[in-house]
């Protein structure tokens, strides 16, 4: 019996203790709230149908989606939308912020609006016109319209290096307000940003606007705080779960991060509705942080063949040949997603354990793929990292569960077509596994794991690092523009499947912004817990 030599993964105890988080208070409860919400929100449909200027009316969808109202208001956006949709030729030529405005708005909610409606801010060379850059609100406007681009459209890759080239210098001599959203939108743009973490912010901003209106920062306060209570609500129970699981003390090797792992899922859909999804999302990004860490860090070879194995047949009696690490994960998984499967089964009469046995199988392939380069030293090329890394990053897994949490109903055109990860999911995972490279590989080359591909890049073409993470940048860029034209495209899934799936590329760059924001807790992850699930607004 040769002693098994095993790495750590050297993460930081949880910050979070359980007693805190499950005593974490109930403000935002009860008739008073509820009742005055409602008046609120009867009072800004009343400004709505006061409001008749085209612009204006815009400006309004703009600040409430941006206040993170939206989701109260859809039918008044969509017929809002709708009618300067089928008036755009009277849009104006010569005005650059409402063009800009009316282009990112359609283009956000499906409407096909050709890049062209720039071509009359060029001068005749078929630059953009130098004067724009007095208007900043104008340039602001069309940077944050340049990032609906699709592939191939040249006018809108040429307005957003137009816009930030120029935006840089001028954030100088401009209102202090206006200079705060400049360096905010060139720090990541709008169409990039978490929706709760954007709500947040922007409630600060807007306060401070001269022509602000007091009934729609009220009720933007008063919403995402009682927004918020029912996150906590539902932290509370997962933490509860967790600590009664046992798992995260147990497997001492790997990330004992509920509150992150929870924290996703309030990236993936915010509206208290999706409570349930909300909370099962949490086990299976717990489950599988685990798991991933089983792979990434602790398990020999051999062992990680017999989870794989028990994984793929998903039946019970494989656990007897698993390690006593591996039985207690194992039986964890199983018993969770049986668990889901079974109130599919009670509540829509649908036995999907078959979807997500495949799904969690897929991940486990993936991983032991990974974990065999490793354990060779095998380099893979880039482009076999990524064929398997859209599927490692767990994100396939995590929406593939997604759905059935938040589909009622099920649809059988959606379980058609979602065992082969439709595009909106491909394309969200790439996405999501370059950001996790940037933010990780450097702490997981220390502690040893397969080349990421950062790695892979810099050894198939001799790049410096910084070279390999610039080239990762711009295939993030290339991959929003993609996941921009899957986000609209003909598909069996409803928009807020859709939104999940974007809303998980959104959470997934601002956790990993600034480094590993997934494993290490403290710094940005911890002030976004804080700001997000914990302090309400003032
Ligand atoms: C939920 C997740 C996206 C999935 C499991 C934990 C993650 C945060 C990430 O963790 P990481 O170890 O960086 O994944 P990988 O690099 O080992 O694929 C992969
Ligand atoms: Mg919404
Ligand atoms: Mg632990
Ligand atoms: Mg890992
Ligand atoms: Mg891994
Ligand atoms: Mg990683």
């Amino acid at each position: 019996q040769t002693t098994v030599v095993r790495r750590s993964g050297n993460y930081q105890p949880c910050i979070w203790d359980s007693d805190y988080v499950e005593s974490l208070g109930s403000h935002y409860v009860g008739e008073r709230y509820t009742r005055q919400a409602e008046k609120l929100r009867g009072d800004v449909r009343t400004l709505f149908n006061n409001t008749v200027e085209p612009l204006a009316r815009l400006e309004l969808v703009d600040v409430l989606q941006r206040l993170g109202l939206a989701y109260h208001f859809e039918e008044e956006i969509k017929r809002t939308l709708e009618t300067v949709y089928t008036s755009s030729n009277k849009w104006s030529k010569e005005d650059l912020y409402a063009t800009s405005l009316h282009f990112r708005l359609l283009r956000q909610h499906g409407y096909q609006v050709p890049q062209e409606v720039f071509s009359s801010f060029k001068d005749k060379m078929g630059n953009f016109k130098a004067s724009l850059c007095e208007d900043t609100k104008g340039m602001l406007s069309l940077y944050e319209a340049s990032y609906l681009s699709i592939q191939g459209e040249v006018i809108l890759d040429e307005a957003r290096d137009f816009t930030s080239r120029h935006l840089e210098d001028i954030k100088e001599n401009i209102d202090v307000n206006l200079a705060k959203q400049v360096s905010h939108a060139l720090e990541l743009p709008l169409h990039w940003r978490m929706l709760r973490l954007e709500a947040r912010w922007f409630v600060d901003i807007y306060e401070r606007r001269e022509n602000m209106n007091p009934i729609l920062l009220e009720l933007a306060k008063l919403d995402f705080n009682m927004v918020q209570e029912t996150h906590r609500n539902d932290l509370r129970v997962m933490s509860r779960w967790w600590t009664d699981l046992g798992l995260g003390k147990k497997l001492n090797f790997a990330r004992d991060r509920l509150m992150e792992n929870f924290l996703w899922t309030v990236g993936m859909t915010f509206e208290p509705q999706f409570g349930y999804c909300r909370k099962m999302s949490t086990k299976i990004n717990a489950l599988l942080t685990t798991i991933d860490d089983i792979y990434d860090v602790y398990g020999t070879l051999d062992e990680l063949e017999l989870f794989t194995d028990a994984v793929e047949r998903w039946d019970i009696n494989t656990m007897e040949q698993l390690p006593d690490y591996m039985k207690i994960c194992f039986l964890a998984l199983y018993n969770s997603v049986n668990e889901m499967a079974y109130v599919a089964l009670k509540e829509q009469g649908l036995n999907i354990i078959s979807y997500l046995k495949k799904a969690l199988a897929d991940i486990c392939k993936a991983y032991l793929l990974e974990a065999k380069w490793y354990h060779s030293g095998y380099t893979p090329t880039l482009e076999e990292y990524l064929n398997n890394g859209w599927i490692s990053v767990a994100i396939p897994t995590m929406l593939v569960h997604t759905y059935f949490f938040m589909a009622k109903p099920i649809t059988k055109e959606a379980l058609e077509c979602i065992e082969s990860y439709p595009n909106i999911i491909r394309s969200a995972s790439m996405i999501i596994r370059f950001y996790d490279d940037l933010g990780t590989s450097s702490d997981e080359l220390q502690r040893g794991d397969v080349p990421k591909s950062i790695q892979c890049y810099m050894y198939e073409t001799g790049a410096l690092e910084e070279e390999a993470r610039e080239h990762i940048r711009v295939l993030i860029r290339d991959g929003w523009k993609k996941l921009n034209e899957d986000r609209v495209a003909d598909s069996p899934f409803h928009q807020t499947f859709i939104e999940a799936a974007v809303n998980l590329t959104r959470l997934a760059q601002c956790i990993y912004l600034h480094g590993d924001g997934h494993a290490s807790q403290d710094h940005e992850t911890k002030d976004r817990v804080l700001s997000l699930l914990v302090e309400p607004i003032p």
